[in-house]
Formats: C-alpha cells, sequence, structure tokens
C-alpha cells in the first residue's frame, strides 16, 4: 500500500511556507556571492552525469525543508512498496514494475508469490536472438532477401520511447533502416510505405493491448500493402512481429506466436521501452546496446533506491518541481537537450510526466486543493533560443527548465560543439544572473546612444535574471548513460507522485476521447445528417459529409 498523506498538512510544508517568503525575495546570483561552495554543496555526480542544481532558488533549509516533506510523505516506504512488486497502481489493481524490466542483479521480484525474472529473461533472450539473426541477415525474407528496413507500428509508449531512444543513440546505428508509424492519419503510413519493398521490410505491431484504434488500423493497412506485393499469407511470419501483453489478439490478427514478445500488465505503456517494446530499439542499435540501455537504467535504480535523499539525484529533481510547482506556482517545466539526436526526449517525458501526473484526484478519490503535475515542453538547443527563450528570458510565467548536454559529441565537426555547450552555459547563466538597468545602459553608451535614446531603450533590454535551472552534464549520451538519464526522470515523476497524493501509473483521462471517437464513428459512415450532438459539433460533422 502506498502512504496517503496530503503533504499541505504536513509540518514541512508549513515552514517551507514560511521559509518561501523569506526565499523569493532574494536574488539567485546574491545566493552564489555569499556561500562560495553552493556548487559543490548543490550538485551531485552519478557516473559520468553531473547534476547541477544550484542555479535553482534554494538554500541549505529549503532543501532541509523538502527532504523533510519527502520524509514526512513516507516517500522511503513508497519506494519500497514499488520495488517490492506491491500493487501500488491500485485503481488497476497491478504492482508497478518498469524496475524488472532492467534487474540485471536478477534478484527475485515477486508478483502473486511468483519471481518475475525468469519470464523477464526469457523475453530478452528471445529478443537477443531474434534481432541478431535480422541483423546478421540470417532472417530471411518471404522471397529470400535480407531485411533492410523495419516498420515499428504503435502510439504512444509503443512509439515514443523507441522513437526518442534511436534518435538518441543514431551514432550506434546497425544496417538496418528504422522507421516509425503512429498515427492514424493515412499519411503517416502511406509517406512510410512508398519507398519501402515488402520483401526486405519487416513489421512490428507494437500495442500493451492489441486493441488500440490506430496501431490496429496501421497493422492492417500494413498487412494489405504487403499481401498486394505479392505474398501470401503465409508469408506473413517472417515479416511480421507483435509485441503486446495480448497473445489472443496477437493470433487472431494471424501473426505467429512463435513471432510474439510479450509483457505484462505491471509494465505501464509510457514505461514501456525496456520491455518487448523495444525491440525496435535492439534492432535499431543491436542488442548490446539495448542491454547496455537496460543496464544504465538499473544502476539509476539502485541509486534510487539505495542513496540517501541528500544525495539523491530523482528525488533532489523532483523536489525542486515541488518547490516551483506548488510554491512559486509554476505551471511548465521545459527540457532542454543541447544535443540534436535528443530532439524528441521532450517529447517522450510529455507522455512520461503529464500522462502520470496530469491527475486532480488524490489516492482518496477527492479532488487536490493544489496543483499536481507541470505542464512539460521543450526542443533542443540551440533551435529553441530562436523560438521561444524570449519568453523564458522575459515572459511574466516562471519556467523552470532543465538543460541537458553530453560533453563529448558523437560528430566532432569543427568547432560545432565548442559552439553549442557555450550557448548552453551562457543561457544557464544568463537566466540566473539577468542584467540589470545600469548594465543596459552602460552597454548602450558603448554603442553611442544619445541620453534620450537611452532612456527610451533601456527598459525593453532589462533582463530580471532569478530564472531557476538544473544543469545536466553528461561525458557522453551512451545507451548506458541515456539509460540512467531516462530512469532519473521516471523516478522524479514517481517522487512527485507520492507528494501529491496521487495515482502516477493509470491512465483514465486518456479513455474519454476514445470513447467518444467510438460513438462518433458510425456516424461518419453513413451520409445522413447528423442531429444527436451539440449545434458545434453537428454543425462541424454535416460539414465534414458535404465537402468529403
Ligand atoms: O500499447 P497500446 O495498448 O496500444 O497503448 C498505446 C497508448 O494508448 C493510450 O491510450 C494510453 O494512454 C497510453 O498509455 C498507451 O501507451
Amino acid at each position: 500500500m502506498l502512504p496517503n498523506i496530503d503533504f499541505t498538512t504536513t509540518q514541512a510544508y508549513e515552514y517551507l511556507t514560511d521559509h518561501f517568503t523569506e526565499l523569493e525575495a532574494k536574488q539567485l546570483k546574491d545566493l552564489f556571492t555569499s556561500d562560495s561552495e553552493r556548487f559543490a554543496k548543490f550538485s551531485l555526480y552519478f557516473e559520468d552525469m553531473l547534476f547541477d542544481y544550484s542555479k535553482n532558488r534554494i538554500d541549505d533549509k529549503c532543501i532541509a525543508l523538502l527532504i523533510q516533506l519527502a520524509k514526512e510523505c513516507r516517500l522511503n516506504d513508497a519506494i519500497a512498496a514499488m520495488f517490492s512488486g506491491e500493487v501500488i497502481n491500485a485503481t488497476e489493481q497491478r504492482p508497478v514494475l518498469h524496475i524488472a524490466l532492467r534487474n540485471q542483479s536478477n534478484t527475485p521480484i515477486l508478483v502473486d508469490g511468483k519471481d518475475v525474472m525468469p519470464d523477464v529473461n526469457g523475453v530478452l533472450q528471445h529478443m537477443k536472438e531474434f534481432s541478431e539473426a535480422v541483423i546478421s541477415g540470417e532472417w530471411k525474407g518471404y522471397t529470400g532477401q535480407q531485411i533492410t528496413d523495419v516498420v515499428n507500428i504503435g502510439i504512444g509508449g509503443s512509439d515514443l520511447g523507441p522513437v526518442m531512444v534511436t534518435e538518441a543513440l543514431k551514432a550506434y546505428k546497425t544496417r538496418l533502416n528504422l522507421h516509425f508509424v503512429s498515427n492514424v492519419d493515412g499519411t503517416h503510413i502511406a509517406e512510410t510505405l512508398k519507398d519501402l519493398n515488402p520483401e526486405t521490410t519487416l513489421f512490428l505491431i507494437a500495442s500493451k493491448t492489441f486493441t488500440t484504434q490506430e496501431t490496429m488500423a496501421n497493422a492492417n493497412s500494413a498487412r494489405e500493402w504487403f499481401l498486394k506485393g505479392g505474398a501470401a499469407e503465409a508469408d506473413i511470419a517472417k515479416h511480421f512481429a507483435a509485441l503486446s501483453t495480448n497473445a489472443t489478439a496477437v493470433e487472431k490478427f494471424g501473426i505467429d506466436t512463435a513471432n510474439m514478445f510479450g509483457f505484462w500488465d505491471w509494465v505501464g505503456g509510457r514505461y514501456s521501452l525496456w520491455s518487448a517494446i523495444g525491440l525496435s530499439i535492439a534492432l535499431g542499435v543491436g542488442f548490446d546496446n539495448f542491454e547496455a540501455l537496460l543496464g544504465g537504467a538499473h544502476a539509476m535504480d539502485n541509486h534510487f533506491k539505495t542513496t540517501e535523499f541528500e544525495q539523491n539525484i530523482p528525488v533532489i529533481a523532483a523536489l525542486m518541481g515541488v518547490w516551483y510547482n506548488n510554491f512559486f506556482g509554476a505551471e511548465s517545466q521545459a527540457i532542454l537537450p543541447y544535443d540534436q539526436y535528443m530532439h524528441r526526449f521532450a517529447a517522450y517525458f510529455q507522455q512520461g510526466d503529464m500522462e502520470s501526473n496530469g491527475k486532480y484526484v488524490d489516492r482518496n478519490g477527492n479532488p487536490v486543493e493544489y496543483s499536481t503535475g507541470p505542464i512539460i515542453w521543450g526542443e533542443p538547443g540551440t533551435n529553441g533560443q530562436h523560438a521561444f527563450y524570449q519568453l523564458i528570458h522575459q515572459g511574466t510565467k516562471l519556467i523552470p527548465c532543465d538543460f541537458i548536454a553530453p560533453a563529448i559529441s558523437h560528430n566532432p565537426v569543427g568547432e560545432h560543439h565548442t559552439l553549442l555547450l557555450s550557448n548552453f552555459f551562457a543561457q544557464t547563466e544568463a537566466l540566473m544572473n539577468g542584467k540589470t538597468y545600469d548594465e543596459v545602459v552602460t552597454e548602450l553608451k558603448a554603442t553611442g546612444k544619445t541620453e534620450e535614446e537611452i532612456e527610451t531603450l533601456a527598459p525593453f533590454k532589462v533582463f530580471e535574471g532569478n530564472r531557476p535551472t538544473n544543469s545536466i552534464l553528461l561525458k557522453e549520451i551512451t545507451p548506458r548513460s541515456l539509460g540512467s538519464l531516462i530512469a532519473m526522470y521516471e523516478h522524479k515523476i514517481f517522487v512527485q507522485g507520492i507528494i501529491w497524493n496521487i495515482y502516477s501509473f493509470d491512465q483514465w483521462g486518456v479513455e474519454l476521447g476514445k470513447q467518444l471517437a467510438g460513438k462518433i464513428l458510425p456516424e461518419l459512415r453513413t451520409e445522413d445528417k447528423i442531429e444527436s450532438h451539440d449545434s458545434s459539433t453537428n454543425g462541424l460533422i454535416n460539414q465534414f459529409k458535404e465537402w468529403r
């Protein structure tokens, strides 16, 4: 059982509320000036990762109180409950065990009294054999040719993780070309299949439930395309594999269950890239690299499970988020990787975080009276700088940002990486320091402007500063360091869900859209005029029918 505590009733919350008024008035740059140890005090290392949280609007007392808050919310018990396989996803009556998928120590993890590790290792072995056979060319298509292209068909958690990881690790690419089809918009599959040859294409139908409308529609279209190319039903076995928990539906679809890679209901969709859903990753970057990814995540799991909160990166990252979300009233959180390969990282954690903690009902079934999960967004640097950083620097909203960068680039082209990192360091420094009126005036004077011109222009060029950032500097983006980084964010989300007293591992909010689309679909299949909805929906549907 998870603890069930309203964090706003804790003693730490009361103290934090008082301390907030004190800290809110302070400038980050002054906090640095008055404490030469600040960086050393507020930064943590984990393997080749440096997590610097010193540019946050915190001090020693604030950290101590936030940790007290985590303790009063019995975070330790919650962590133990997750790792031991307790049914912590209560609304779906399931344990939450993505940590078992990367449990390379193989210590038994029990679900209903049965160790899950032999099954986990069995699927991993199957993935290894299959991916190695396809990559080596030993696995042949129905005309005896090697597979050249792999199309993963899935959506949400069955798409975003594999896309993000295969992009982030593109430097480790095998000879296979990977494609991802998620949208039910026919354009997605049509454009993907345009340049592909059915004889050399392998489809992975990735769906935990194997009932998701978009994925099933795309899977059926893929099958039609494949058969139209001249193949027979029996050839499907060479070109279609399923990644799912639903063996019955897989069989019904016509996929050979020998080509089915299973997982379990205790793996949440948005936490499933470590499971059979990661087969596209194993094919795209090689099984050894997939294993290294799992290894990195496992190492972070151990760090999270065993490290004191003061030194625990996911815990500290989560507490920073709670501090801004619940005391400063920040509504969003930006994730800004300074690495082009990581361009889908923020998109991945939009699902990871927002589907997990976008909840207004607490663990008692009551509406909460405080803010929960933030809006997650972001793009890679430096592109974001030329697009939306204006608002981060001078807007009216406080946007805490995570800056992420590798010290070593996989593409050391000329001075590019040095240029990139100079922007990374400059941005976090500028967000903290800002630029005062006096500094602006001095700058403008140097350009030869008149007193009057300076007076008119100066207010627009002032930066308040005091905008908080975390800097996550990695030595290099490798399968292992990426695995650790993803697991760090997963556990951060978990900690925040514990503090906010919500269930982070269900997603009932996604169901409404599915139900409604199911109701409207038959209405779109006829030519009849529709009158069953409000006037706007009726009007839109009827205009659509007229124009299509
Ligand atoms: O893997 P499935 O069953 O096709 O589900 C895909 C996605 O479906 C969405 O509806 C869920 O909210 C996601 O969590 C999930 O990842």
